[in-house]
């Protein structure tokens, strides 16, 4: 080996794994995002991937509580997600789905789409595929990655924060009529923790070895610090 290989090759930082779970709103993304980006890392978001899944099914006329009928369609559609932090990108058959995957209509069906274990499966091989092709490392966010999807990943974490806060936080990204109706955005929220938590395959929950960090009374930048912070512990371990 070369001089500046060898430097290299001991100054590179290790390719580590990172997976963030946590229920609605408690801020997997916007930290996710931000510790990957930091860092040089990739970002997945895995509840992109479910809603793509479940927006192809409503645009193909299957009965989202027909799990049978979904889990004949789940191997179809060609999934593709992008991994880059400051432009993360999610494709069905080739077309953008960015923003109708966004829509109310696959937000309300997208807890029994994903309760269907064919189309876990279908979606874990791929999320461990795209993991195992990111040298740089990766950021992994979603609800089953430190318990099912990356169970050997480095650092797992474990986002809360209260019902109210997280309500709050949704509600300031609507607008007009909606955002005034927190009361419906925390009940539609935890109705989703709900079905995302008791599902019999892969439910939400903390990996026994992942950290809880509570973000209510902590801001965006605290949260994203405490992660990072975490991350260069392991990368320099
Ligand atoms: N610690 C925080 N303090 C205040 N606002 C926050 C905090 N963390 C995230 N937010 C804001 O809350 C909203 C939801 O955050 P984000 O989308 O990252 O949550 P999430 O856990 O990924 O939600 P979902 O699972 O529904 O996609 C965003 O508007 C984000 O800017
Ligand atoms: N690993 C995952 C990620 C997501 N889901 C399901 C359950 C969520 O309600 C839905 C949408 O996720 P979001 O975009 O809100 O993060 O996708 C899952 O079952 N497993």
């Amino acid at each position: 080996m070369s001089d500046t290989v060898e430097t290299a090759a001991r100054t590179a930082p290790a390719a580590v794994i990172v997976g963030i779970d946590g229920p609605s709103g408690t801020g997997k993304s916007s930290t996710s995002k931000a510790v990957a980006a930091k860092l040089g890392m990739r970002y997945l978001d895995t509840g992109a991937q479910y809603r793509a899944i479940t927006w192809w099914m409503l645009s193909n006329g299957i009965d989202v509580d027909d799990a049978a009928a979904v889990a004949d369609a789940a191997g179809k559609p060609e999934i593709v997600s992008g991994t880059d932090p400051s432009a993360p990108t999610i494709a069905v058959d080739g077309a953008d789905a960015s923003g109708p995957i966004r829509t109310q209509q696959v937000t309300a069906a997208v807890s029994a789409v994903s309760a269907v274990p064919e189309v876990r499966t279908r979606l874990t091989e791929l999320q461990r595929a795209i993991a195992a092709g990111a040298p740089e490392g990766i950021v992994v966010e979603g609800r089953d990655v430190g318990t099912t999807v990356l169970p050997d990943a480095d650092v797992k974490i474990y986002l809360t924060a209260s019902p109210e806060a997280r309500a709050a936080r949704r509600s300031g990204e609507l607008k007009g009529k909606e955002a005034a109706d927190l009361a419906a955005t925390q009940a539609a929220l935890v109705k989703r923790d709900a079905a995302d938590s008791g599902r019999k395959t892969s439910p939400l929950a903390k990996a026994a070895d992942a950290v809880e960090v509570d973000t209510t009374e902590l801001t965006l930048e605290q949260v994203i610090e405490c992660v990072v912070t975490l991350v260069e512990e392991k990368r320099s371990a």
